[in-house]
C-alpha cells in the first residue's frame, strides 16, 4: 500500500524527526534523493558532466532543497544556474552551498533557455493557492523554454492536500517527493500537474494513530484481496451476482457488464432484463433468483420500465452496484436500504447526484467524492483517469493508478461495473470489491493495450489474464 498524508501530519513528522537528527540532515537527505533523479534525468538525455540545469527558488525550504540538490550536481560538472523569487528571502544556507559549490545565482531568465533540466523549487507543502508575482513569472518562463521540468517535493502552485489547483501552476515531467505521497500528487488537477513521481525515503514516520488521507492499492494488496476458490468450493460459495443492466436500446450494456461478471471470480451470473445475453454467454442463467449482490442501471434507458427494475433491485437486501442510468434515475429515498449500496458514478453523474456542476466536481475532487458517500451513505467510485473510491464510514479515501487513457471508450464503465458486482457477489467488502475492481479494470485496459487500440469487449477479454498476472 502507498499512503499520503495531510501537510499538518508530516510537518509533525518531520519535527519528531527533527529533534532526533544534526540540523540540516532531513534536507540534506531530500537534496541528495532530488539531486540523484535530477543526475538519472540529465545521464537518460546525454550526460550529467557538462549539462546545464537551471533552478527555479522560492523563500522556503522547499527552495532550499533545490539550491543544496543544485549544489550536489554543481559537484559533478554541472552548470548550474539558480533563479530567485524573492532574493532577500531565498534560503541562506542553500544559496551558500550553491556558490561554495561553484554555482551561480543570476538575475536573467534567459538561462531557462540553454537549460537541459528546470529544478522547480517555488513551493512546496508551504504553498497556498496558484503562484503569485515573480513566482508565476518564473514558472511560465520554464514552461516556455520547452526544457524538462523536475518538481521538489509537489509542482508549484497545486494544493498539497487536496490536489485542487486555482490558479498557475507548475507542470512537471518528473516530481520527487519526499517522507510519504502528498495528497494532491493523488488527486486531480493536481497529480496531472505532476507527471512521473518519484518517492524520496527521508526516514518519516507516522504513529498508527495519524490516518493517511489516501491509500493506493499496490499489486500485493489486489492479490490478497482476489478471492480464490478453495478445493471444497462450489458454484453456490463462490457467490452468485445478478445483473439488471441493459434494455431493448442498448444492448451492449448487457454484454459487456455479464461478459466481465462471468470472468470475475464468481460461481454463477444471473441476468434480469429484457437482452439475450444467453447466445453470447449461455453459461448465463436468465432470470431471477438467489444472488449475493446486484448490479444495477448500465444501459437501463430511463424510461418507467428502467425506474421499475432500478426499484426492484434497491428493495433487496444484498449489495448493490448502481452504475449509470441507474445513478440518473437515483431517488435519494431508495438509499434507505438494509444492505450497503456502491455508485459508480464520472463527473458528470456526480455533479446531477449533488446538482453541482462538472467543472466543481473535476475541481474538487476530494471533497465531492466524501460527500457524495456521506450523502448517499453509499461506497463511491468516483470514476476518472485516477479513480478516488470513498466509503460512508471512513474518512480514508482510495485512489486507483493503475490505469490509462485507453479506458476511455464507450462501454468501458459496463465494464467495472459488472467487475464490482462480481468482487462484492465473492464475498469483499464494498470499499474492497470497488477497489480492487478499479484496479483490475485498469490492468484488463493497460494489458489490452499493448495489442493497439482497445474496444471495452477487450476490457472483457482480458480479464482473465489481467486476473492471472495479478495472482503471479
Ligand atoms: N520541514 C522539513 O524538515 C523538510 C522540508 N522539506 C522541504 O520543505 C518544503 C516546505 O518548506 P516551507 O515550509 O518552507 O514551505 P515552502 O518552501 O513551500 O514555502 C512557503 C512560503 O512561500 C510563500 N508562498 C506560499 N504560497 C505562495 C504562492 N501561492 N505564491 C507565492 N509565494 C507563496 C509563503 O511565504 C510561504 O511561507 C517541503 O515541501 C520540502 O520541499 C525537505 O527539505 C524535507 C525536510
Ligand atoms: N483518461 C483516462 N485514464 C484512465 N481511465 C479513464 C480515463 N478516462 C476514463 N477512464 C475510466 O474509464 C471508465 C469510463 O467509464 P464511463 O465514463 O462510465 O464510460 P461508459 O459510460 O462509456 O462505459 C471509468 O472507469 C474511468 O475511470
Ligand atoms: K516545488
Amino acid at each position: 500500500m502507498r499512503y499520503a498524508h495531510a501537510v499538518a501530519d508530516v510537518r509533525a513528522a518531520e519535527r519528531e524527526l527533527m529533534a532526533r537528527l544534526p540540523e540540516g540532515a532531513l534536507m540534506q537527505r531530500a537534496a541528495f534523493g532530488l539531486a540523484t533523479v535530477a543526475a538519472d534525468m540529465l545521464r537518460d538525455a546525454g550526460s550529467v558532466y557538462g549539462s546545464r540545469v537551471a533552478l527555479l527558488v522560492g523563500v522556503g525550504d522547499n527552495g532550499g532543497d533545490a539550491l543544496y540538490a543544485g549544489a550536489l550536481l554543481a559537484g559533478r560538472g554541472v552548470a548550474v544556474h539558480a533563479l530567485l523569487a524573492d532574493p532577500d528571502r531565498a534560503h541562506e544556507g542553500g544559496l551558500s552551498a550553491l556558490r561554495d559549490a561553484g554555482g551561480r545565482i543570476v538575475a536573467d531568465a534567459a538561462v531557462l533557455d540553454q537549460a537541459d533540466l528546470v529544478v522547480d523549487g517555488l513551493l512546496g507543502i508551504g504553498g497556498r493557492g496558484g503562484l503569485r508575482g515573480e513566482f508565476a513569472r518564473l514558472a511560465e518562463a520554464a514552461h516556455e523554454s520547452g526544457a524538462p521540468i523536475l518538481a521538489v517535493d509537489l509542482p508549484s502552485g497545486i494544493e498539497a492536500d487536496t490536489g485542487e489547483v486555482s490558479g498557475p501552476a507548475v507542470r512537471a515531467d518528473v516530481t520527487v517527493t519526499f517522507g510519504t505521497h502528498k495528497p494532491g500528487l493523488f488527486v486531480d488537477p493536481g497529480a496531472s500537474h505532476a507527471g512521473i513521481v518519484e518517492f524520496v525515503d527521508i526516514g518519516l514516520e507516522f504513529p498508527p494513530s495519524v490516518e493517511p488521507v489516501l491509500e493506493n492499492l499496490q499489486v500485493q494488496d489486489v492479490r490478497a484481496l482476489l478471492p480464490a476458490p478453495g478445493r471444497s468450493s462450489h458454484k453456490y460459495s463462490r457467490g452468485v451476482v445478478g445483473l439488471a443492466v441493459g434494455s431493448e436500446r442498448y444492448p451492449g450494456a448487457a454484454l459487456l457488464a455479464v461478459g466481465a461478471a462471468l470472468r470475475s471470480g464468481v460461481g454463477a451470473v444471473r441476468y434480469s432484463g429484457p437482452v439475450d445475453v444467453v447466445s453470447s454467454y449461455p453459461e448465463v442463467i436468465a432470470g431471477g433468483g438467489k444472488v449475493q449482490a446486484w448490479v444495477v442501471g448500465s444501459g437501463l434507458g430511463r424510461d418507467d420500465e428502467a425506474v421499475r427494475r432500478l426499484l426492484n433491485v434497491l428493495a433487496t437486501d444484498v449489495p448493490v452496484v448502481v452504475d449509470a442510468d441507474g445513478l440518473r434515475l437515483l431517488p435519494r429515498k431508495a438509499f434507505e436500504r438494509s444492505a450497503p449500496t456502491i455508485i459508480t458514478p464520472h463527473a458528470g453523474e456526480a455533479a446531477a447526484l449533488l446538482d453541482v456542476t462538472a467543472e466543481q466536481i473535476e475541481g474538487q475532487r476530494l471533497e465531492y467524492v466524501r460527500r457524495l458517500a456521506q450523502s448517499y451513505d453509499a461506497t463511491v467510485v468516483l470514476k476518472g483517469p485516477l479513480t478516488l473510491i470513498a466509503g460512508p464510514q471512513t474518512s480514508r479515501v482510495r485512489v486507483n493508478t493503475h490505469a490509462g487513457p485507453v479506458l476511455a471508450t464507450a462501454g468501458s464503465g459496463d465494464v467495472l461495473a459488472g467487475i464490482i458486482g462480481g468482487l462484492l457477489a465473492g464475498g469483499l467488502s464494498p470499499y474492497d470489491a470497488a477497489s480492487a475492481g478499479a484496479y483490475l479494470h485498469g490492468a484488463t485496459g493497460l494489458l489490452a493495450a499493448r495489442s493497439g487500440p482497445v474496444a471495452a469487449g477487450d476490457l472483457v477479454a482480458s480479464l482473465p489474464l489481467a486476473w492471472h498476472n495479478i495472482q503471479e
